[in-house]
């Protein structure tokens, strides 16, 4: 394989979304001059049938765990240690469930290129101090201290494996930076749109994550696509209003990209979030050992999304201006049932009060 000397990537993750997107950066960098053809991943190593993933990958190029049936490109070399994976690396894509994150950006402090620049796919918030959320993009800058932009969509890992088309939106406010990151990411089926917005682009990708709970809870108590369509309406508004509350500036129109309305309608229907709260509603077992039994090593975003948000809007009294963010928190963890889900979007504050204009273009 010859290596030229461009810009160097690494994959910070290789679980199910993060192993399609090695795929797709690994076949990109062959083609473009600008990028090195090496592509480091970082595997969190465990034992396939007493073979380590790493060596299966780099041997089979393939994750055998996480994305099987999938040949990935000869150039992308899996690596366990982080700090040797993303070393020498000029762009560092981060895809991890966002519960590990911090862990690694304490592992690679100091240890980067201080010119480096992140691009976070991750969905999910972390909790701050005194009651609030702090975005993981912000969390990556202001660790690293290096810039770093978001991709979100409405991009099930199955399906862009398969090459079914799809769309994704990439949040960067550098023009330069947001072409070149289109150029490693976007493919004849996995088209990428960029816009100036990305704080509501990756706050769009948690939030929709605690929508698809509701989804999944209707969809366990044998209510119909209308009430689906219900829940993902009333979700949205509580998305936008999110924005519009705690992020203001952020734009109208970002909705309407992948990463919003669209990410919403995918997951609610075929995510994974919706597959374990429709188990949860009709089997009674818990969130976590419907994770454990149902997707094999992969992590649901949606509950612990909803336990950060929940938590913010608790601290500032506003639990009631949220109801489905703070009513599928409340069914996750035991406090009400499934079945009061259906109050709350029949009590939903916007069949109520005429909404208000939304003040952001
Ligand atoms: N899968 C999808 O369809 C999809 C699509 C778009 C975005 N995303 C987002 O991308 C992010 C990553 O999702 P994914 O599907 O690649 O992951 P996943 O759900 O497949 O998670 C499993 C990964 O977590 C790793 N892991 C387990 N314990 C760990 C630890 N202690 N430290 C570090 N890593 C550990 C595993 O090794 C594996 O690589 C999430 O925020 C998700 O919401 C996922
Ligand atoms: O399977 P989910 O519910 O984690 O959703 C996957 C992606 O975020 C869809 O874009």
């Amino acid at each position: 394989m010859s290596y030229t000397k461009g810009k160097q990537v690494c994959i910070v993750g290789s679980g199910n979304w993060g192993s399609v997107i090695a795929k797709i950066v690994g076949c990109n960098v062959q083609k473009l001059d600008k990028f090195d053809n090496r592509v480091t991943m970082y595997v969190y190593e465990e034992m396939i049938n007493g073979k380590k993933l790493t060596e299966i990958i780099n041997e089979q190029h393939e994750n055998v765990k996480y994305l099987p049936g999938h040949k990935l490109p000869a150039n992308v070399e899996a690596i366990a240690d982080v700090v040797e994976a993303a070393k020498d690396a000029d762009i560092l894509i981060f895809v991890l469930p966002h519960q590990f994150i911090k862990g690694i950006c304490s592992t690679l402090l100091g240890k980067i290129k201080p010119t480096a620049i992140a691009l976070s796919l991750i969905k999910g918030f972390d909790r701050l101090e005194g009651g609030g959320i702090e975005l993981i993009s912000h969390i990556i800058h202001r660790h690293l201290k290096i810039p770093c932009h978001v991709l979100m969509g409405a991009n099930l890992a199955n399906e862009v494996a398969n090459e079914q088309f799809c769309e994704t939106t990439i949040g960067c406010r550098d023009r330069k930076i947001g072409a070149m990151l289109r150029d490693i990411i976007q493919t004849e089926y996995f088209r990428v749109v960029v816009v100036d917005d990305a704080d509501t682009v990756e706050i769009c990708g948690a939030l929709k994550n605690i929508v698809a709970c509701g989804a999944g809870f209707v969809d366990g108590l044998g209510l119909g696509d209308n009430t689906k369509a219900a829940v993902i309406r009333l979700g949205l508004m509580e998305m936008i209003k999110f924005v519009d509350v705690f992020y203001p500036g952020g734009k109208l129109s970002t909705f309407f990209e992948s990463c919003g309305v669209a990410d919403l309608i995918t997951t609610c229907f075929g995510g994974r979030n919706r597959k374990c709260s429709e188990a949860f509603v009709k089997t009674g077992k818990s969130i976590k050992q419907l994770e454990d039994e149902l997707l094999n090593g992969q992590k649901l975003q949606g509950p612990i999304t909803a336990e950060e948000v929940h938590f913010m809007l608790k601290s500032k009294g506003m639990e009631d201006k949220f109801p489905i963010f703070t009513t599928v928190h409340k069914i996750c963890t035991g406090e009400l049932k499934p079945q009061d889900f259906v109050s709350c979007i029949r009590e939903h504050p916007e069949h109520i009060y005429i909404p208000r204009h939304i003040a952001f273009t």
